[in-house]
């Protein structure tokens, strides 16, 4: 069977190319044939070759070989990647060797042996192969690693004295390798500033990865994050690596952190103190270096109980803590925030950017949003959707007038399908059940999205999903 190679052979001698031609094409699956070395730019230009065989010497008497580096000079600059073997004269062994300190890959003494010949291409052609798909390896690491380490094009906004000091801290934490503890409710913008971290730090053209803790299932946690071999356990068919070992050289953000089970605490300290990490079943640790930035909406005073989260580690974690106010507590940011979102939806909705009434302003000020900035965001979507007038008026926004100043919430819910199996509701219609069923969820559960969604059986991404959906 042919072997998957595209091969060129350049030389000025007609009878080495029909030989060699008429030999590789019964191995290769294309062969091309060049007798003027000034056609490789133009041939290498239209094609990809995956091994280029090289004569030294062109034109009658010639024996130096300063034409075969030359030529292999110029597809090297052409092409760093190219796989070339240069054809030799019999005992012109030196002349090869030097080719090969320039940058060839083999060489082939004429009068050629035709098993040498094949084999020598056989493997040149698997060179090739790796060579181009290691260099696509690193284009793709460095694309992922310029859109993930990329601020995410997201602007931290923000006027409040809070965000001031949260700007203050950012700046004088980022370029140290310092971990970093984000505090806050869900929605109030902990991811938004670990990226920021990262863009600001000396590891920002590097990988930032991001893992929420709250998504994962328990069982799914270790594997996750060092990784395993196969054949660790039932169901690990092939080895992984964990997102530890794939931060590595970055910043790992590690969103949830009070979701962490007490006995990975303990394996995540160790990882951390050592800085190895040992996949499942490995027995070999691996070096990483990471920078560890982590949020959760744990308050501090339940984060600093042994029973919940292991004290040391917290001490590791939390060298730089940084407190984000839910949104109700910094009502300056409001406005800045809004109007930024009016012109992004207004942009991405292809509608005219209306401003807010001063009505409209003031509702949106006083709300105590108990979804912080992500729902304020997704209510701007929402009303720039929907609004017919000049200016967002209140009515646009569909405030729920549930909740008071202090985020308590005090409305009755419409819909109840949470304690009973025979929903008394007349209205069955499935997409407003559960949206009612998530609304209930989240005021139950004062807008913590890790909670709600266990109390609704999903996953905090499937509930983020559903919340997007019914514009929450
Ligand atoms: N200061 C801000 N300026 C602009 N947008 C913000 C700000 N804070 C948050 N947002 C937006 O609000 C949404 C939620 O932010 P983010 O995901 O960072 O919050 P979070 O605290 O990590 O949420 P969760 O705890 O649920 O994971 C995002 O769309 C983000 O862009």
């Amino acid at each position: 069977m042919k072997q998957d190679g595209v091969i060129l052979i350049v030389d000025d001698d007609e009878d080495i190319l029909v030989a060699g031609k008429l030999l590789l094409k019964r191995h290769f699956s294309s062969v091309q044939i060049c007798n003027q070395p000034e056609n490789i730019p133009r041939l290498l230009s239209e094609q990809k070759f995956d091994a280029i065989l090289l004569d030294m010497n062109f034109g009658p008497g010639e024996s130096s070989g300063a034409q075969g580096y030359l030529w292999l000079e110029k597809i090297l600059e052409i092409d760093p990647q190219s796989v070339v073997i240069m054809i030799t004269a019999h005992g012109g062994v030196d002349v090869a060797v030097d080719a090969m300190k320039l940058g060839a890959t083999d060489f082939i003494a004429k009068p050629w042996q035709n098993e040498k010949v094949v084999a020598t291409l056989s493997a040149a052609v698997q060179l090739g192969r790796t060579r181009t798909e290691a260099k696509d390896l690193r284009n793709t690491n460095k694309v992922l690693a310029e859109v993930s380490g990329a601020s995410s094009g997201q602007a931290l906004l923000g006027n409040s004295p809070a965000m001031k000091t949260v700007f203050s801290l950012i700046e004088r934490t980022a370029p140290t390798d310092a971990n970093v503890l984000i505090l806050g409710e869900n929605g109030t913008g902990k991811e938004l500033i670990a990226r920021e971290i990262h863009a600001q730090s000396l590891r920002s053209n590097k990988v930032f990865m991001s893992v929420d803790l709250g998504s994962l299932s328990e069982t799914l946690f270790e594997s996750e994050l060092f990784g395993h071999k196969k054949g660790a356990f039932t169901g690990a068919k092939e080895d992984r690596v964990g997102r530890l070992q794939a931060a590595n050289g970055g910043s790992l953000f590690l969103d949830e952190i009070g979701n962490l089970p007490l006995h990975l605490q303990a394996k995540l300290l160790t990882v951390l103190e050592q800085r190895m990490v040992t996949p499942i079943g490995a027995n070999l640790a691996v070096p990483i270096d990471v920078r560890v930035i982590t949020a959760t909406n744990v308050s501090k005073q339940d984060l600093s109980l042994e029973s919940k989260f292991r004290q040391d580690l917290l001490f590791r974690l939390n060298t730089v803590e940084i407190e984000l106010p839910p949104l109700r507590k910094r009502h300056q940011d409001i406005a800045v925030i809004a109007n930024h979102y009016i012109n992004l939806y207004a942009r991405k909705y292809h509608k005219p950017v209306k401003l807010l009434s001063a009505k409209a302003l003031t509702a949106i000020e006083n709300y105590p949003w108990p979804g912080n900035v992500r729902a304020l965001r997704h209510a701007i979507e929402r009303a720039i959707i929907l609004s017919q007038g000049l200016e967002l008026e209140p009515i646009d926004f569909q405030l729920d007038p549930q909740p008071n100043q202090a985020g308590d919430v005090v409305a009755p819910v419409s819909v109840n399908v949470a304690n009973s199996n025979t929903i008394e509701n007349e209205d069955l219609n499935l997409d407003r059940l559960e949206k009612g069923a998530i609304k209930q969820a989240l005021q139950k559960h004062r807008y913590n999205i890790s909670h709600a969604a266990k109390d609704l059986g999903l996953t905090r991404a499937a509930l983020y999903r559903r919340m997007e959906k019914h514009g929450f």
